[in-house]
């Protein structure tokens, strides 16, 4: 099939890449000309596992295209995807002015009938105020069906999980739009739940306010461990050998971050009090999300009393790892905190290093390596678990620091590593190790 898509964000590009892959010919479009130019040259825009041979691989074939100019993108399509941003306005509420330009662009533009599929993640109604909008702007004679096809992929695995996912919902007014797109996506091999459009609209608000709801529940239960003596990952291991509950999602840590639990739960919380509901349980796990990335902040004070002329090493500032995304990482509260309680700050970011000069408005030393940001550090803060660090020996903190003493927000080491590394381990859910000589 002919398919557009609108966007070439980490959703767009991820989604246009891989129905090449399965065999559509697919145009990509973006409003942005300097992103369009670098993926016309087959250098991918994000970093993705996996997404740049394929991307270069089916533009080789002639399967894949890139453009910023509409009429040309959506000259034959049968299909156009909404894969643009819709990002949190200041009160909370998902901000679809991105996604009603893209509506209208399109609208503007397209000769052809079509089916207007709304991958972006939007309150539930948008979908057909959408139809709407574009009904009234479409040319004499075009005709559009409206689906919602939510996306579930995870940043730094999308291409692994857009080829693996668990289902793909489709959400239509009719069987006919339903069965186009079911057979569109059969070669993925992924199982097609067929909904209407409202049900598919809320299935993805549900399923992120759910997965952020697991990850402050276990992060309460780690605030309650470290008061108790228990060790979270214990605790997390137990529980999620109940296959009622299941192990993912309960890594305790320094919170979620990224460009979507934390606008999509806040959107949830919005659209709920728009309808006079008011969604407590999901209020709570916001609050508690945003008390936990300050928690490390209060351990180091707690350690040292005063920061100032303190020399931190932060490792990691990705929201998570494999990706270059800062949007929502906890570094971006952290660092500038940092700044402002006086410390000397030198960050190290495999990826995400080049994003951190642009996000992060205080002064900060970046560094190509672990071991540059940790020469000579009074202590080190683990923002992102990333390989790398994971990997690392323990006993490189004390060859390279003043002292070894780390603050882990990502539990990358075990109490016994620390200990036999004779480092000073402050993390999260588990007991602090202290070795005789801090003491
Ligand atoms: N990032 C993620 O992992 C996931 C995101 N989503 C949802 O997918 C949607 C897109 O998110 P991202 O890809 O992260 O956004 P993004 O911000 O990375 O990309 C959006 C792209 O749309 C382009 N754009 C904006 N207006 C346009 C227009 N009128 N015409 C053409 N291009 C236009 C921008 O230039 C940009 O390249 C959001 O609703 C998000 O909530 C859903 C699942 C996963
Ligand atoms: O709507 C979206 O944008 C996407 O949001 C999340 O994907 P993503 O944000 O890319 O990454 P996750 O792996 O879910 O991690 C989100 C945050 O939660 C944190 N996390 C995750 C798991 C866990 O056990 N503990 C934990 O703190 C991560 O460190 C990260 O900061 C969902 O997992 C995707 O299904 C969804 O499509």
């Amino acid at each position: 099939m002919n398919i557009a898509v609108i966007g070439t964000g980490y959703v767009g590009l991820v989604t246009g890449v891989a129905l090449s892959e399965i065999g559509h010919t697919v145009t990509c479009i973006d409003v942005d000309p300097k992103k369009i130019a670098k993926l016309n040259q087959g250098i991918p825009t994000i970093y993705e596992p996996g997404l740049s041979e394929m991307m270069l691989n089916n533009q080789q074939r002639g399967r894949l295209h890139f453009t910023d100019q509409h009429r040309v993108g959506l000259a034959d399509a049968d299909v156009v995807y909404l894969a643009v941003g819709t990002p949190q306005r200041a009160d909370g509420s998902a901000d679809l002015q991105y996604i009603e330009q893209a509506a209208l662009d399109v609208a503007g533009h397209i000769r052809r009938s079509a089916i207007i599929v709304i991958k972006s993640t939007v309150p539930v109604g948008t979908n057909l105020r959408i139809k709407q909008l574009m009904l009234d702007h479409l040319h004499p004679g075009v005709t559009i069906r409206i689906a919602s096809n939510p996306e579930f992929l995870r940043e730094g695995s999308a291409i692994h999980d857009t080829f693996h996912g668990d289902r793909i919902i489709i959400g239509t007014e009719d069987k006919d739009t339903a069965s186009v797109l079911e057979s569109m996506n059969k070669p993925f091999g992924i199982p097609v739940i067929k909904t209407d459009i409202a049900s598919s609209e809320m299935i993805k608000y549900a399923s992120n306010a759910f997965l952020a709801t697991k990850i402050s529940f276990i992060n309460e239960i780690a605030n309650l461990c470290e008061k108790l003596g228990a060790n979270v990952e214990e605790v997390a291991k137990g529980m999620g050998l109940d296959h009622r509950i299941g192990s993912s999602f309960l890594r305790a840590g320094i919170g979620y971050g990224g460009s979507c639990f934390p606008k999509d739960t806040n959107a949830l919380v919005q659209l709920a009090g728009n309808h006079h509901h008011d969604f407590n349980l999901l209020k709570s796990v916001i609050e508690v999300n945003n008390h936990q990335r300050r928690l490390l902040i209060e351990k180091m004070l707690g350690r040292f009393g005063s920061l100032t002329g303190k020399k931190v090493a932060v490792l990691g500032l990705a929201f998570k790892p494999n990706t270059d995304d800062l949007r929502e990482s906890p570094a971006l509260v952290l660092i500038p905190e940092l700044a402002r309680l006086g410390a000397e700050i030198v960050c190290y970011d495999p990826i995400a290093a080049d994003q951190g000069t642009k996000w992060i408005n205080v002064s900060a030393q970046y560094t190509e390596n672990v071991a540059d940001a940790l020469k000579d550090a009074d202590c080190a803060l683990i923002i992102t678990d990333w390989p790398d660090i994971k990997r690392m020996d323990p006993k490189t903190y004390g060859r390279l620091m003043r002292q070894a003493i780390v603050f882990d927000g990502r539990n990358c080491y075990s109490i016994p590593q620390a200990r036999a590394a004779r480092m000073e381990y402050y993390s999260i859910g588990r007991p602090d190790v202290v070795p005789e000589i801090s003491k």
